[in-house]
């Protein structure tokens, strides 16, 4: 059974395939914090912006591999263009998502999106890998579709990634108190270093999930 915390139909945000619409699928848990407020200041990833924990937000529960690729699939629109797509997320998906739910997925017709720390090696069949690195953590994913570094992160500078084998370069500010000034420390650093392209987080500007 996979434990998930919510699945929602909306607009990626971030990354490569920013406005691109897809079904969130949330996993319950985390390698780098327990996700409870009260461990927050001794996880290796202290920044984070979500609520991974438990099985209760929208359409959470635990499911087979069917269950979970059919109800992903009911809340894509009946549209006979575009590919279906589903975004694994979390949490980090990484650590329940494998090779039976991606073939339940894809003879749903999805299309398989991974967002992930990077820390555990990808099963196989994923259509697109989106790596976030986290200071204090080993990289074990070192070639993907993307990179997408939140900035900055003291322990993980963005010159220790260049020569890993990412088809995009992705910076992204670290949201949180110092999100304005973050911004402006990222887009300085895109200027500087157009290796690297600017990722904000459009779903927060839109104000949707
Ligand atoms: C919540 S994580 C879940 C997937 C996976 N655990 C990971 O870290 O990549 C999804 C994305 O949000 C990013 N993220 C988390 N907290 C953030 C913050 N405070 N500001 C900007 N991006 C953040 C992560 O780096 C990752 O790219
Ligand atoms: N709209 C939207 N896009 C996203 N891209 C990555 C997200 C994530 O939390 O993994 C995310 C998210 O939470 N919402
Ligand atoms: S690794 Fe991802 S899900 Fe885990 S705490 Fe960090 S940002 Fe959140
Ligand atoms: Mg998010």
């Amino acid at each position: 059974m996979y434990k998930i915390k919510e699945i929602y139909y909306t607009l990626q945000g971030e990354g490569a395939h920013t406005g691109r619409p897809a079904v969130f699928c949330r996993f319950t848990g985390c390698n780098l914090w327990s996700g409870r407020e009260e461990d927050r200041h001794k996880a290796i990833c202290q920044f984070c912006d979500t609520d991974f924990w438990g099985t209760d937000g929208v359409l959470g529960g635990r499911y087979t591999a069917e269950e979970l690729a059919g109800l992903v699939k009911s809340c894509w629109p009946d549209d006979e263009f575009g590919q279906p797509y589903v975004v694994c997320t979390g949490g980090e998906p990484l650590l329940q998502l494998d090779e039976p739910l991606i073939e339940a997925f894809h003879r749903q017709g999805l299309e398989v999106g991974v967002e992930t720390n990077g820390t555990i090696e990808p099963p196989a069949g994923l259509d697109w890998i989106c790596v976030s690195p986290k200071a204090g953590a080993e990289l074990v994913i070192k070639a993907a579709n993307e990179i997408k570094l939140v900035f900055p992160q003291p322990g993980a500078e963005p010159e220790r990634y260049l020569d890993l084998d990412f088809e995009n370069f992705f910076l992204q500010p670290m949201d949180g108190p110092a999100a304005e000034k973050n911004t402006k420390l990222t887009l300085e650093y895109c200027l500087k270093n157009p290796r690297w392209r600017l990722s904000l987080q459009t779903h927060k500007l839109l104000n949707i999930p």
